[in-house]
């Protein structure tokens, strides 16, 4: 028996497209939605995200600001970057790149950027605000395996869900998300005792451990949904958490790496960013693209 392999590409290739309608949408009303990515210093793989988010930017219509600075850059001169793109009305959506060098805030960073415009997901408030169930911009790694798990089991309730990995960007945003739609959540990380136990138990495994193929397919009960999260840069090329092998011959469903979340979380930044355009010019939220 072999898993279903849910493809993130093909689903974020049709995200896009309705987000591409969207923004046409607004194109009627003279509106075109502007995204800017903030990226300090020359870290390889950022380079690689923000040189796909610039191009799948402009193809879905959008205007793409791209702004690279020296890894020296003072926090003080990031923040009046921050402040300025804050200001600035053309700029719907703010991403500052992460990691950033060691001698900045990240959360005196992050916690400048208008929650209105913080596509991220990071800042305090919407922070919060998930977690009261307000409305809030929701982090986009956790929104598009979201997504993919309602698509493919439908309504999530009562499944038991096990997330490995207590991260603010990935793990605890995650369990957020499948709390509020009523799965039973267990958040797991490098203290928890009989992971592979736990793991069996889980009908949605969710793993966002940033260690290579980490979950070995005796940890996976047969037939559950498996959402590799990982993205780890080794000798064979990119590989996910999750022993993808091994895991097909147990799981009913998994994603696989590359291929199944990261474009995911590429086509979520946009759907939050055509959301933030909606809610700053007083139009109800674009459908289907909110939790
Ligand atoms: N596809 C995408 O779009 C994205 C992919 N990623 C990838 O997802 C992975 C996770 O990212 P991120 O959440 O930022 O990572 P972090 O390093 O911030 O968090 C890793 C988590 O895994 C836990 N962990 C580490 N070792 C073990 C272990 N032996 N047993 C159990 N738990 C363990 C840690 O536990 P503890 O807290 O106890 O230390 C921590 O909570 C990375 O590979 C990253 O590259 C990240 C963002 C987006
Ligand atoms: N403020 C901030 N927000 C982020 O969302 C954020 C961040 N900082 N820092 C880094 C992580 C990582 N991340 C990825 C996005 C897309 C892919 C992606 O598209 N991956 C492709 C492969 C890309 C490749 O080949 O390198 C895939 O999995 O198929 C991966 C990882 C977003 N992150």
């Amino acid at each position: 028996m072999s898993a279903t392999r849910i493809d993130g590409k093909v689903f974020a290739a049709t995200l896009r497209t309705r987000i591409a309608e969207g923004v046409a949408a607004m194109a009627d009303r003279g509106i075109t939605p502007g995204l800017a990515v903030v990226l300090v210093g020359e870290d390889p793989a950022s380079q690689v995200y923000v040189r796909s988010k610039g191009k799948m930017t402009r193809e879905v219509g959008m205007n793409s600001y791209e702004h690279r600075l020296p890894d020296d850059t003072s926090q003080g001169d990031l923040l009046a970057l921050v402040d300025q793109l804050n200001k600035d009305p053309s700029v719907n959506g703010i991403l500052v790149q992460l990691p950033l060098p060691r001698h900045i805030d990240e959360e005196a960073v992050i916690n400048e950027i208008l929650p209105e415009k913080d596509v991220d997901g990071f800042t305090v408030l919407n922070v919060g605000r998930l977690a009261t169930g307000q409305k809030a911009m929701v982090p986009c790694t956790p929104l598009g395996c979201l997504m993919m798990l309602r698509d493919q089991l439908g309504d999530l309730s009562g499944k038991n869900a096990v997330v490995v990995g207590r991260s603010n960007i990935v793990g605890k945003p995650m369990a957020q998300l499948l709390l509020r739609d009523s799965a039973t959540v267990t958040i797991a990380h490098s203290r928890t005792q009989d992971l592979p136990g736990l793991c069996r138990s889980a009908d949605i495994l969710v793993a966002a451990v940033g260690r290579p193929h980490f979950v070995k397919g005796d940890w996976i009960k047969p037939g559950a949904t498996v959402i590799d999260v990982g993205i780890n840069r080794t000798d064979d090329g990119l590989v996910g958490d999750v022993d993808y092998a091994e895991a097909e011959q147990v799981a009913g469903a998994i994603t696989p790496v590359p291929g199944g979340v990261g474009p995911m979380t590429i086509a979520c930044l946009l759907a939050n960013t055509l959301t933030a355009t909606a809610r700053a010019n007083g139009l109800p939220d674009p459908e289907g693209l909110t939790p």
